[in-house]
């Protein structure tokens, strides 16, 4: 089933149980290879979420504002994007092109992120593919400027989200976490993928 809230394209349950399993798998490695991190925001404050990525970049956040590295803050280069997370992306957007970056966040039960828009990347016609694993997550949807109006969603584990066309550049965060949800990650919490053309 497909949902669309202000163009943002939800595949609710994409993923089933032995699909959401055989991912965590893939990110176990990834995650050994690249441990998670808690970054800074530019304001000097640390993120609630911890985070890590795949892929020729990883996103960044320090003092000096966001950006795109092409290596882990441990100096490795970021491993690659597992193959099982690519053919999500081939089959929710039809796309030849690849995403460069897939971040990887993980929140614990007290973890959020606030209202914001993805735009580091350099050209905003390719689109941001989410995949949620583990506890369920409420989404809120808001405008392409900030403030007005917005819309809440919980994504479920599985849950697939495409912000492409209009709303690709709209606002979106996560206001808390259904601790205990679901069983998919050993330590609980849950696990987004956002997927990214960077270059
Ligand atoms: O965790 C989510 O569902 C959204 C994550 C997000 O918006 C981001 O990483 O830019
Ligand atoms: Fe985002």
């Amino acid at each position: 089933m497909v949902l669309t809230l202000r163009g943002f394209k939800i595949h609710k349950e994409l993923l089933d149980p032995t699909a959401q399993e055989a991912l965590v798998e893939a990110l176990r490695n990834v995650l050994k290879a690249a441990p998670l991190f808690r970054p800074d925001t530019p304001y000097g404050k640390p993120m609630s979420v911890r985070m890590t990525a795949a892929g020729t970049y990883g996103w960044f956040s320090d003092k000096s504002g966001y950006k795109y590295i092409p290596a882990h803050p441990n100096g490795q280069p970021w491993p690659e994007i597992p193959s099982q997370v690519l053919s999500i992306w081939d089959s929710v957007t039809g796309l030849e092109r690849r995403p460069e970056c897939c971040l990887i966040n993980y929140y614990g039960p007290d973890a959020k992120m606030g209202m914001h828009r993805d735009h580091d990347e350099a050209d905003f016609q390719w689109p941001v593919v989410s995949i949620s694993l583990g506890d369920a997550a409420l989404f809120r949807i808001g405008n392409t400027t900030r403030g007005g109006k917005t819309e809440s969603i919980w994504l479920q584990s599985g849950d697939v989200v495409v912000m492409g066309g209009d709303a690709r550049l709209c606002y979106h965060g996560v206001d808390r976490i259904r601790a205990g949800s679901s069983t998919l990650l050993p330590k609980g919490g849950r696990i987004n993928l956002t997927l990214r053309v960077v270059d």
